[in-house]
C-alpha cells in the first residue's frame, strides 16, 4: 500500500478487500509490516534527536571545563597563591616552543599535499605562535629585570594565533592553493618578516615605554579573546558540523578562556599557571587534529564522521549491488546470445554439441535411449531464388518456430548450417525418433508459410540415428543421421529415414 494514501481510503480498500479471503489477509498483513516500520523508523529518528542534542550539550560541558577550574579556584581556593618555580617554567615553556614547531611542521606537511587554504592560515597560527612565544620562553630567566617584555610576548603570541585562526576560518572551503605556490618561499618568507616584525616593534613598544606596558598587556589579551570568541561565533552560526572543526571549535573555546584567565591572573600565582594549563590543553586539542587530518586526508574539511562513512559505504554498497545486478543481467543475455543462432532463435551447433555431449553422457549413465534428428529442408535455393534472401529468412524462421512447436520441452532443436538443422531427443528409441521426425515432415509439409503478398510451402527431409545401434559418440550419430538424411533426399526428398528402412514416406 502506498504510504501517502489516505486512511479513509486505506479502511474503504480493507473493507473492500476483507471478502477477498487470502488475498485480503496478505493486504492486512502488509499494511500492518508498513505501520509497524512507520512507527520504527519514528521512534528511531526521535531517538537520533535526543542523542543529537545530548552529544551537543555533552560537546558544551566539556568545552566549559577550564572554565570551572577557573570558578572553582577563584571561589573555593586562594588565586592568589604564589608558585614561584623559574626552573619549571623555563622548562615547560622551552617544551612548549618544541611542541609548536613539530605542531607547525605537521600542519605545514598536510597543507604542502593537501593545499586547503585553512591549513595554509593554521599553519601560520602555530608558527605564528612559536615564534612570537620564543622570546618569552628566552626572558623567562630575566623575568624579574624584564617582566613586563616577558609577559607581553605571551598575549601577542596568543593575539598572532587567535588572528590567523579567525582567518583560517573564513577562508574555509576556499579552492585549494596550486602545488607551485604551496611553497613558494616569498609568502613563507613574507610571514616569518612579519613575525619578526611582530617580535622587535613589541620590544620597541614596550621598553620604548610610549605606551602604559600593562595596558598594551591587557588588550592584547583581551583582543585576542575577542577574537576566538568571533571564531567560535563563525562556527555555530554557519553551522560546520566537519569532525574537525569541532575540534577546532573546542579549542578555540579553551584557548578563550585561557586569555581569560590570564587577564585575570597575577604574574606566579596559582590562577596564572591554571591559565598555562588551560592553554596547553587547547593547544593538545587542535594537534590531536592536526595530527589526525595527517594520518588521514592531509585536509580538514574532508575527514569524515563515522557516520558520514557508513552512510558513503551504504550508498556505494547500493552502487555496487546495481552495478553487480546489471552485469549479472549483461552476463545472462550475453552467454544466452552465444548460445543461440542470431536468426531462427533456437540454439547454435556450439550450444548442441555441448548440449549433446551432456546427454549422451547421462544416456549412457542411466542406460536410457537417445536419439539424434538431422534436417535439411528440400530445395531451399529455389525459395531465395523465387522470393529473395530476406523472404527465405522468414522461411527459416517460421520453419523454427513451428519446429519447435512440434517437439517436447526437452527436445533440443538446433539450426547447424544454413538450412540445416539438427534435434537431439533423450529417452527416445530410433521408432520414437521416427515418429517426431514424421510429426515434423508433415508439420512443415502442411505449413502455410506467410510472407508480406504470398504463400511459401517448404518440404523437409530428416534421417534418424539412435545412440548404441548406430554409435557411441555424437561424431558417429551425426555421421549415420547425415547419412539417412541423403538418403531420403535421394528417395526423392519430403520423407524420414529412420533406422535402415525408410519407416516413413510420403510422397510429397
Ligand atoms: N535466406 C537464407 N538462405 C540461406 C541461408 N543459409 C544458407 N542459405 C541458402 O540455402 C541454400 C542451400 O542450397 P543447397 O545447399 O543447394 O540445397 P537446397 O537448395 O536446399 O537443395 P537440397 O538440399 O538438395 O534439397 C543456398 O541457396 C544458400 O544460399 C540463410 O541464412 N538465409
Amino acid at each position: 500500500m502506498k504510504k501517502g494514501m489516505p486512511w479513509w481510503n486505506r479502511l474503504r480498500t480493507s473493507r473492500l478487500l476483507m471478502h477477498g479471503g487470502s488475498a485480503a489477509q496478505r493486504f492486512v498483513d502488509s499494511w500492518k509490516r508498513d505501520a509497524e516500520a512507520d512507527t520504527e523508523r519514528q521512534a528511531d529518528a526521535v531517538m537520533r534527536r535526543l542523542t543529537g542534542v545530548y552529544l551537543y550539550l555533552l560537546g558544551v560541558l566539556v568545552a566549559l571545563v577550564p572554565l570551572m577550574a577557573i570558578g572553582y579556584l577563584t571561589f573555593f581556593q586562594d588565586p592568589a597563591l604564589r608558585f614561584e618555580a623559574h626552573g619549571l617554567y623555563e622548562a615547560t615553556s622551552m617544551l612548549a616552543i618544541v611542541l609548536g614547531a613539530f605542531v607547525t611542521y605537521v600542519t605545514w606537511r598536510c597543507y604542502l599535499t593537501s593545499g586547503e587554504v585553512f591549513l595554509r592560515w593554521l599553519t601560520l597560527a602555530f608558527l605564528g605562535f612559536t615564534l612570537i612565544y620564543l622570546p618569552h620562553a628566552l626572558l623567562s630567566q630575566f623575568s624579574d629585570e624584564m617582566m613586563h617584555l616577558f609577559i607581553a610576548y605571551g598575549p601577542a603570541s596568543r593575539l598572532a594565533m587567535g588572528a590567523c585562526f579567525l582567518v583560517a576560518l573564513e577562508r574555509l572551503g576556499a579552492p585549494a592553493d596550486p602545488p607551485e605556490a604551496r611553497r613558494r618561499p616569498t609568502t613563507w618568507g613574507m610571514a616569518l618578516g612579519i613575525i619578526l616584525a611582530i617580535d622587535l616593534g613589541l620590544a620597541a613598544l614596550i621598553l620604548g615605554s610610549v605606551v602604559p606596558a600593562e595596558s598594551v598587556i591587557q588588550g592584547m589579551e583581551a583582543l585576542a579573546l575577542a577574537l576566538l570568541v568571533m571564531g567560535i561565533m563563525v562556527i555555530t552560526l554557519r553551522r560546520i558540523r566537519l569532525p574537525l572543526m569541532i575540534i577546532y571549535l573546542l579549542s578555540m573555546a579553551v584557548f578563550a578562556q585561557a586569555s581569560i584567565a590570564f587577564m585575570i591572573s597575577d604574574l606566579w600565582s596559582h590562577l596564572w599557571w591554571l591559565a598555562h594549563a588551560i592553554f596547553i590543553a587547547g593547544f593538545f586539542l587542535l594537534s590531536y587534529g592536526v595530527v589526525h587530518a595527517f594520518h588521514t586526508t592531509r585536509s580538514f574539511s574532508t575527514v569524515y564522521s563515522q557516520a558520514e562513512v557508513m552512510q558513503q559505504l551504504r550508498e556505494q554498497q547500493t552502487r555496487t549491488q546495481d552495478a553487480l545486478g546489471k552485469l549479472e543481467t549483461t552476463n545472462t543475455r550475453l552467454s544466452q546470445q552465444a548460445a543461440t543462432d542470431w536468426l531462427t532463435g533456437v540454439a547454435n551447433r556450439r550450444q548442441f554439441v555441448r548440449q549433446a555431449k551432456r546427454e549422451l553422457a547421462r544416456a549412457k549413465r542411466y542406460g536410457t535411449s537417445l536419439s539424434l534428428l538431422c534436417l535439411d529442408l528440400d530445395h531451399f535455393k529455389k525459395v531465395n531464388d523465387a522470393h529473395g534472401h530476406e523472404a527465405g529468412d522468414q522461411v527459416l524462421k517460421q520453419v523454427a518456430s513451428a519446429m519447435q512447436e512440434s517437439l517436447r520441452p526437452h527436445d533440443l532443436l538446433a539450426r547447424v548450417g544454413g538450412e540445416e538443422f539438427q534435434v537431439l531427443l533423450p529417452e527416445a528409441d530410433i521408432h520414437q525418433a521416427g515418429e517426431v521426425a514424421e510429426r515434423i515432415r508433415s508439420t512443415l509439409h502442411d505449413l502455410q508459410i506467410r510472407l508480406r503478398d504470398k504463400v511459401v510451402k517448404i518440404t523437409v527431409s530428416l534421417g534418424c540415428a539412435q545412440m548404441g545401434q548406430d554409435g557411441d559418440d555424437m561424431d558417429s550419430l551425426m555421421r549415420i543421421g547425415d547419412q539417412r538424411l541423403y538418403e531420403a533426399k535421394a528417395l526423392g526428398r519430403d520423407r524420414v529415414v529412420a533406422g535402415t528402412d525408410v519407416l516413413h514416406s510420403v510422397q510429397g
